[in-house]
């Protein structure tokens, strides 16, 4: 193990960014960190703005390596600086932000250190990343609290199981880890689902059920996918986390729940917010602590430490070494939009197959759709073609498949819609 972790260790301690400070008239200048600082009229805010014209979350700050990132969360108004309407932008010079009819100031700070400590893994979750490691430092210490938290990420980028590693460090880690996916709630049962029913209280409930609530009882309920969540239950899920007890459908007695939530989603909160689809009250109850997960594609040092793992998993760990060579050549220019879960998978087989050339070749069809170009080329537009016809094929297979869904065909792929529509278009295929 220690090799490879050497070397990604004597390569990345250190973790900088540029901060800066935002200037809200009449208050004192705030710094801007690492954390994001969300600004909207919401009263949950991290900067409140008593305006009209800006919307409940409007946008938000954050620094980063190069600079404070300005965010736009689907905003009614827009964002504006210097004029120029920004969906996503890196401030690095002093300048005025405009939201709704107000104006803030932003000046940049000089580039800081950040804590993130020497931890390469939490729980099941490892990476020698700045970004993974300052996070298994914040997970270290939110684990023990109470706190709600709020996993961010793109498919395949471990939000589950930052969730079940919280869990495992926890005081309730003896107690039930609930999964209810948000996406896949039937409408009629949803209540019944979380809350639990009386028998006869509709007709099929032929007996008293709990809930999702009442099953994680001293534990934690990890709702993935919470975006999805139908508009009509998140007023009885806000309830339930502020009074803590739950009621059955068909009942009119409230039962006490001790739980701890864990919520994901890869969707826009901020734009289902200020839409009205998405209750800001139940985001900042939920999101007492927001845990953002990096695409892979922004932390390929993460990549050996993975595939490590892996090949310990699968008991191959003498194949670390040359399935990382595989990976990181091949792969090199690969942008994983299936995120880690893409990476374990080419890592399983790749770590299953003997070594040498042979072994190559076949794990390449994995990008390549088994149509490895013969070595006549350059290497690079050998690879160029085969990924070409690979994904032509997967995705003209896709398309036929599932009938042109592209929900379904994100959910096959593992991969964002936007990702989907995107190779849809390259090779000329419709969707539904
Ligand atoms: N940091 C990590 N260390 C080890 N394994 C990881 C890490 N991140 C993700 N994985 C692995 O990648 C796969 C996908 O992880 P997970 O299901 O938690 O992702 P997710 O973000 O919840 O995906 P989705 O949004 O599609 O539900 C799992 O096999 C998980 O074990």
């Amino acid at each position: 193990m220690s090799a490879l972790n050497d070397a990604t260790r004597a390569r990345a301690v250190q973790w900088f960014v540029r901060g800066g400070q935002l200037l809200v008239p009449g208050r004192d200048p705030l710094r801007i960190g690492v954390s994001p600082i969300v600004l909207g009229r919401d009263p949950s805010c991290g900067v409140v703005l008593d305006d009209r014209e800006v919307s409940a979350t409007h946008c938000e700050l954050r620094a980063e390596g190069p600079g404070v990132l300005l965010r736009d969360l689907g905003s009614r108004n827009g964002t504006f600086v210097g004029g120029v309407r920004v969906r996503e932008g890196i401030l690095t010079a002093p300048c005025s932000i405009h939201v709704g009819g107000s104006v803030l100031g932003f000046e940049p700070l000089e580039k800081e250190r950040v804590e993130v400590g020497f931890d390469e893994d939490f729980g099941p979750l490892v990476g020698s990343s700045p970004r993974m490691r300052h996070l298994f430092r914040l997970l270290r210490e939110v684990a023990p609290t109470d706190l709600s938290i709020l996993v961010t990420g793109e498919t395949g980028t471990g939000k589950e199981l930052v969730a079940q590693a919280v869990h495992e460090h926890s005081s309730r880690s003896a107690g039930p880890f609930v999964v209810l996916d948000c996406a896949s709630i039937p409408g009629p049962l949803a209540e019944s689902l979380l809350f639990g029913h009386e028998r006869g209280a509709f007709t099929g409930a032929t007996e008293r059920r709990s809930g999702a609530f009442q099953d994680a009882h001293r534990g934690t309920i990890f709702l993935d996918e919470l975006g999805e969540l139908p508009p009509e239950l998140q007023p009885k899920l806000l309830r339930v986390l502020a009074e803590r007890k739950v009621k059955r459908v068909g009942s009119s007695a409230y039962e006490p729940v001790d739980v701890r939530v864990v919520a994901a989603t890869r969707r826009d909160l901020g734009r289902s917010m200020n839409t009205g689809v998405f209750r800001s009250d139940l985001f900042f109850r939920i999101a007492q602590m927001r845990i953002e997960l990096p695409p892979l594609r922004d932390r390929r040092e993460d990549i050996p430490p993975l595939v490590q793992r892996v090949c310990e998993r699968i008991g191959r760990p003498e194949r670390t070494p040359d399935v990382v060579d595989l990976i990181t050549s091949t792969l090199a220019q690969h942008d994983f939009p299936g995120n880690v879960r893409e990476l374990v998978n080419v890592a399983s087989v790749a770590a299953s197959l003997p070594r040498g050339a042979e072994a190559v070749a076949s794990v390449l069809p994995l990008e390549g759709g088994g149509e490895v170009a013969p070595a006549l080329s350059a290497f690079s537009e050998a690879k160029r073609v085969a990924v070409g016809a690979f994904e032509q094929r997967y995705f003209s297979d896709l398309v036929r498949a599932t009938d042109g869904n592209v929900s379904e065909m994100a959910r096959r792929a593992g991969m964002e819609r936007h990702h989907v529509r995107a190779f849809l278009k390259k090779y000329g295929l419709s969707a539904r």
